[in-house]
């Protein structure tokens, strides 16, 4: 499949910094020998100081073929024979289907601004070149580390601080509701997908998407800019310079504190999806406490602690929906040969097997009379 253009060359800036931007775009199917030029001549049209620099001091390796984008590590050897590392990102095919590109952009130069992530450096029509992070990525039982939980939460309680420009209307609903109506409505042409795929209830799905709105929305719960995506691979750390960075923004929108939190702690199962490593609530509260007040942890009362708690693990249902209706379009869409079809059902199924537990826990808060008319 070839390039896309996901957008034209446009005015992006960090702060006062004018971000360059090129309007060339790469081919992510092409070997890696055949991108190198491409990229090499990408780099010379974004950055002035490069252009006449001899295409043998650019090396190029892959970092990941994530399992949306490709993304590249670029050398650059300038005349004082020191590296210049960076990364390029090419998108890869259809994933406008579940990203919205331009959101993403945005958002991107305000967290980078605000110091989180990787620098942006250029845009392109199909991409976008970052700054190297100098670190090692998380594994999902480092972010159990109580040291490590308590830092994640704390630079989370930073980053929904951000403010980015827009609405701020919560997306996760509008997400579901699209990704349903999108998701409901696929073709199948090959016959173990389409037999598996016959058997979802769509009608089932739909019910449980409204009930579980309808109760979350009587949790009143805060907006802030979220990362809806914090799983371990997206999570680095340089353990020299006690630095962790959040990256890779591409679901970032406004959304309900709650589903971020929760959504992260989904992602304590692993890649294995063993939903048995969830968090304990005393885990949990460790977690919320670094939220709440990384200053004084101890100090956070009781009854905020418990608001979080119904909070976090309603929304933590909202995610399996989120991310199994997610999987179902993947499963049409994707280029990728992964069984997104068995992903979905372990999403749902995770959703039906916590769903009583975590209504009974929120409506008994709810039902709570010191609640007052808030909750009504
Ligand atoms: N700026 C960076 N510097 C160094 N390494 C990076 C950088 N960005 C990403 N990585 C590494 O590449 C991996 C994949 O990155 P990322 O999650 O952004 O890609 P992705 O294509 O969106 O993958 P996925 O869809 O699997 O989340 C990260 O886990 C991290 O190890």
């Amino acid at each position: 499949m070839g390039a896309t253009k996901i957008w034209n060359a446009m005015e992006v800036s960090e702060g006062t910094r004018k971000i360059p931007s090129s309007p060339l775009t790469v081919d992510h199917s092409l070997s890696i020998a055949h991108i190198k030029p491409k990229i090499v001549a990408l780099c010379k049209d974004l950055f002035n100081q490069w252009s006449n620099l001899d295409d043998s001091r650019f090396s190029i390796e892959t970092v990941s073929g994530g399992i949306t984008n490709l993304l590249l590590k670029v050398s650059v050897r300038e005349d004082d024979a020191k590296d210049e590392n960076m990364t390029v990102r090419l998108y890869g095919p259809n994933t406008e289907y579940v990203i919205n590109r331009e959101r993403e952009l945005q958002a991107i130069q305000h967290l980078s601004a605000a110091g989180f992530g990787a620098k942006l450096l250029g845009v392109f029509g199909n991409g976008m070149v970052q700054s190297f992070i100098d670190a090692r990525t998380l594994t999902p039982s480092d972010m159990k580390n109580p040291k490590l939980a308590a830092e994640i939460a704390k630079q989370l309680r930073k980053f929904h601080q951000v403010e980015i420009p827009g609405s701020k209307e919560p997306q996760v609903w509008n997400d579901v509701l699209k990704f349903f109506k999108n998701a409901s409505t696929l073709q199948f042409d090959d016959g173990e997908k389409k037999i598996k795929y016959e058997t979802i209830s769509f009608q089932e799905v739909h019910d449980e998407i409204i009930e579980l709105k309808e109760l979350t929305d009587r949790l009143n719960a805060p907006v802030v800019f979220a990362h809806n995506d914090l799983l371990s691979g997206n999570l680095m750390l340089n353990e020299d310079k006690e630095k962790l960075y959040f990256i890779d923004f591409e679901y970032g929108s406004y959304n309900y504190r709650g589903f971020d939190i929760g959504n992260h702690f989904n992602e304590y199962a692993g890649y294995d999806c063993d939903y048995s490593l969830y968090p304990s609530k005393d885990e949990q509260f460790h977690f919320f406490r670094h939220y709440l007040d990384s200053d004084q942890p101890n100090e956070v009362p009781g009854k905020d602690l418990e608001a979080l708690y119904v909070e976090t693990n309603s929304y933590m249902l909202a995610s399996h929906l989120y991310w199994a209706l997610w999987a179902l379009i993947q499963a049409k869409m994707s280029p990728i040969d992964f069984d997104y079809i068995s992903y979905f059902f372990m999403r749902y199924n995770e959703y039906k097997k916590q769903k009583e537990n975590y209504f009974c826990i929120a409506k008994s808060y709810l039902s709570k009379p010191e609640l007052g008319e808030r909750f009504i």
